[in-house]
């Protein structure tokens, strides 16, 4: 099992560019990676350091403690999907991956294996050059799949791919991470990688933001969300309001209530006096969580909002009250 490890890296392209200002991170064997961060935050950058593709200034990026440059033979370490332009037009795909296994000694049969396992046996003979951006996605994680590697570079895999092709590349990513090979997988899709990954390393502005479970990600920057219907709305809103809880109307008499559990929702409707139809807690996603931690972190930020603002009562201003869960909680405000 190999390890990829950056330690201290530094890349500055000129003097206004500084593409990476000392990131360290490990990304381990037996999991799914998602490599995020907004434009220009250094990801391409790393990758290409990792790859040899280009020098670091200082610092190091190493797969199992060796540079790319000092692997014997690089295809069957590491795989690596970057730029699915980089294939000879003319070439068929048999052509395109016979010559990448003949070059690097690797064994026929694993040309026919590749093909199999990313659907382009059919098309195997055809050129390059006739392919949709799909199938040239396809066609650059078989070249990546060649020489069995322990380890996996994808950057932005999903690009291209019909929602059944998305479906197949989440299923050999995780098959990937349940061999134990090592995953990293870069992109700018957050439902895509909320999907497959197990763990993120996010970057922004150069530097690491981020190296964390999604699970925890999620739990420590994703707003509770309780959706709520009560046979007196009015009464409930109002309570919620005078505890400083911010409220969004949801139609048919519900309310989107924010930063509050379902346990404390539950409470506040009964000191209110009013029965509850329905309560469910959602979870924020990956993108509202990641939007929440690079929020002035691009340069790219537009202006204007995304959504409705939550009505707040005048204890809403400023922080909001602690969550204080019932008695018989386990302690989050949480369901189970
Ligand atoms: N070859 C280059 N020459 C000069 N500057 C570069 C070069 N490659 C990248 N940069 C600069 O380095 C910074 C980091 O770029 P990089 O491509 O690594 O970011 P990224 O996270 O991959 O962004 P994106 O999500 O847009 O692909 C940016 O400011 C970029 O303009």
């Amino acid at each position: 099992m190999i390890s990829i490890e950056v330690t201290d890296l530094t890349k500055t392209y000129d003097r206004n560019r500084t593409a990476l200002l000392g990131p360290t991170f490990t990304v381990r064997p037996g999991r799914v990676t998602g490599f995020l961060g907004p434009n220009g935050a250094g990801k391409s950058t790393t990758l290409r350091l990792l790859l040899g593709l280009d020098r670091p200034d200082s610092g190091s990026a190493t797969l199992g403690g060796r540079p790319y440059a000092a692997l014997g033979e690089p295809l069957r370490t590491v795989g690596a999907l970057l730029d699915t332009e980089a294939v000879h037009r003319a070439r068929t795909a048999y052509g395109h991956l016979r010559w990448l296994a003949v070059s690097n000694r690797l064994p026929q049969r694993r040309v026919e294996e590749v093909l199999a396992a990313t659907g382009l046996t059919a098309v195997a003979r055809r050129r390059v050059g006739t392919f949709s951006l799909g199938m040239r996605q396809r066609l650059g994680i078989a070249a990546a799949l060649l020489g069995d590697p322990a380890v996996l570079i994808l950057d932005e895999p999903s690009n291209g791919l019909d929602p059944e092709g998305i479906v197949w590349i989440r299923h050999l990513l995780r098959r990937l991470a349940a061999q134990e090979r090592t995953v990293l997988v870069s992109s700018h899709l957050m439902g895509e990688t909320a999907a497959f990954a197990d763990h993120l390393v996010i970057l922004a502005g150069g530097r690491l933001l981020a190296d964390t479970p999604v699970g925890d990600f999620l739990e420590r920057n994703g707003r509770a969300r309780v959706r709520v219907r009560a046979a007196d709305p009015a009464a409930l809103r109002t309570a919620l309001l005078a505890r400083g809880y911010g409220v969004v109307a949801d139609g048919d008499g519900r309310w989107v209530v924010e930063g509050a559990g379902a346990g404390r929702v539950g409470e506040i409707a009964a000191h209110a006096g009013t029965a509850v139809r329905e309560l469910s807690e959602e979870r924020a996603s990956l993108e509202e969580a990641y939007l929440a931690l690079t929020a002035g972190e691009t340069d790219f930020t537009a202006t204007g909002t995304t959504g409705p603002e939550p009505e707040r009562g005048r204890a809403g201003r400023g922080t909001p009250p602690p969550d204080t869960p019932p008695a018989d909680s386990d302690g989050t405000g949480r369901k189970g």
